[in-house]
């Protein structure tokens, strides 16, 4: 039995048998033989095939239209505000991630000296989007516009680079988290090393080009044992997927330096901590699982040996990305073509000064006041380290960097924000 398919478009139409009347036998004998009608036959389904195609793009621009949070003159309007500098010689900044937790930091600060600030932020859920929703709020109290949208959305950046003459473009924007990259890898992949190539596309072809500020990470020296971590020390050995995409933005970065001329600077943030936080770094969720009453999971590395972190407070991360904005040198290409070397820069931003993974908790449950039911295990391989510790010399030295705030004190701004965020009163939680 033929199918459908088959019976409405035959293979052979020449050897199309009817059997039905002899006078329509001969129609459909002269209808499939003559190469006239082959002809027409061939056009018709060319037209056919075309006005598919051209539907399916009217729906899906449609679509995009119909969806798209951005564009228009109110939203050009909104974001040439934003971006307006308010100080003399002042810069104006293409923040992404600015919903995130340093990027809204970042932007915060750079709005309140006088620069101006443009958001960028896909409001994804790795974790809890109200979190976020709640900093695009604040910001916007100071005057940020944020703009929803992905950083590999390459039409967007076209337009915005459009609106406005970008002078800076600190880029944050990130799948963040060393152990989520076992569970999904693709968003890694999607954010780390896609959205930064968009990006990066976006920044060269701008006239002008912006000098670019970004986000690299203190996971890039993976199982590197010399301590403390230098920028000269070997990163080729990364633990996690995590670091193996920051370590690769490093790598892609420079590629658009060498080629188009971008000035560029990455920070190797170290587990960065304080209010407004990441729900998914250690010290929140062990916060959120304290007063909860429920049990927290401390890792253990070889040998027994306890994890540390070179902890590094918001405000003196803070300071060093405007330290770096502010030294980091023009980028020299135009119209997509270099036009002479351009800074890259590399620093390390940590405290220098790296604290147990046990010792955390024990300061958390001074400030809460509450014990924390431990649980602890052995670290599973699962792209952690077993420890991290910053050189900060090359910081301290061009940009000025030197971090102020120790874990006792960072953690207690942040257990205050915390318990007031989230609405309790004398560590219990209000109704
Ligand atoms: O500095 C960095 O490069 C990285 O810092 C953090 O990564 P991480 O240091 O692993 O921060 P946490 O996830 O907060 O973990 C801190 C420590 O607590 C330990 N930990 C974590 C979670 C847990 O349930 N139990 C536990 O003992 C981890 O093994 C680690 O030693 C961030 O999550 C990364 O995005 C960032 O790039």
């Amino acid at each position: 039995m033929p199918s459908l398919e088959e019976e409405l478009f035959p293979s052979t139409p020449g050897k199309f048998k009817i059997e039905r009347t002899h006078h329509m036998n001969r129609q459909f004998h002269r209808c499939f033989s003559s190469s006239s009608t082959m002809f027409l036959w061939t056009l018709f389904l060319i037209a056919l095939t075309a006005s598919y195609f051209s539907f399916q793009s009217f729906v899906s621009s449609g679509s995009r239209y119909l969806t798209a949070s951005w564009g228009g003159i109110q939203w050009e309007k909104q974001v040439r505000t934003s971006a307006q500098i308010h100080r003399q010689g002042g810069m104006s900044v293409l923040v992404t991630g600015a919903a995130g937790f340093v990027g809204s930091h970042v932007s915060l600060a750079l709005k309140r000296r006088g620069d101006g600030v443009v958001g960028l932020d896909n409001f994804n859920d790795y974790y809890d989007p109200s979190l976020k929703k709640a900093r695009k709020a604040l910001l916007s109290t100071h005057g940020v516009f944020i703009v929803e949208a992905d950083v590999n959305d390459a039409k967007l950046l076209a337009k915005l680079f459009d609106v406005v003459a970008f002078t800076h473009v600190m880029h944050l924007a990130a799948q963040a988290g060393v152990r989520y990259a076992m569970e999904n890898p693709q968003s890694y992949v999607h954010s780390n090393i896609a959205g930064l190539v968009t990006l990066m596309e976006a920044c060269k072809s701008a006239n002008p080009q912006p000098a670019i500020v970004w986000a690299s990470s203190s996971s890039v020296y993976g199982l590197n044992e010399k301590v403390p971590f230098s920028e000269l020390d070997q990163t080729d050995q990364p633990a996690s997927l995590y670091a193996a995409t920051k370590k690769a933005g490093e790598e892609i970065t420079h590629t658009y330096n060498h080629i188009y001329g971008l000035s560029i600077t990455g920070l190797r943030f170290f587990t960065v901590y304080g209010p407004w936080g990441r729900p998914d770094m250690a010290y929140f969720s062990f916060t959120r699982n304290i007063l909860q009453g429920k049990p927290i999971t401390v890792y253990r590395g070889k040998n027994r040996v306890d994890l540390a972190r070179d902890f590094t407070y918001i405000d003196d991360i803070v300071k060093g990305c405007l330290g770096s904005l502010d030294t980091s040198g023009k980028s020299t290409g135009s119209g997509g073509k270099k036009r002479g070397p351009a800074p890259f820069r590399i620093f390390n931003l940590g405290n220098t000064s790296p604290v147990t993974v046990p010792t955390l908790v024990s300061i958390l449950e001074g400030h809460l006041k509450v014990k924390a039911k431990k649980n602890v295990v052995d670290m599973p391989g699962n792209g952690d380290v077993p420890f991290t510790h910053a050189n900060i010399s090359s910081a301290r030295i061009e940009l000025g960097y030197k971090p102020t705030t120790d874990l006792q004190t960072g953690l207690k701004k942040f257990v205050k924000w915390y318990l007031s965020y989230y609405g309790y009163n004398h560590g219990k939680p209000v109704n």
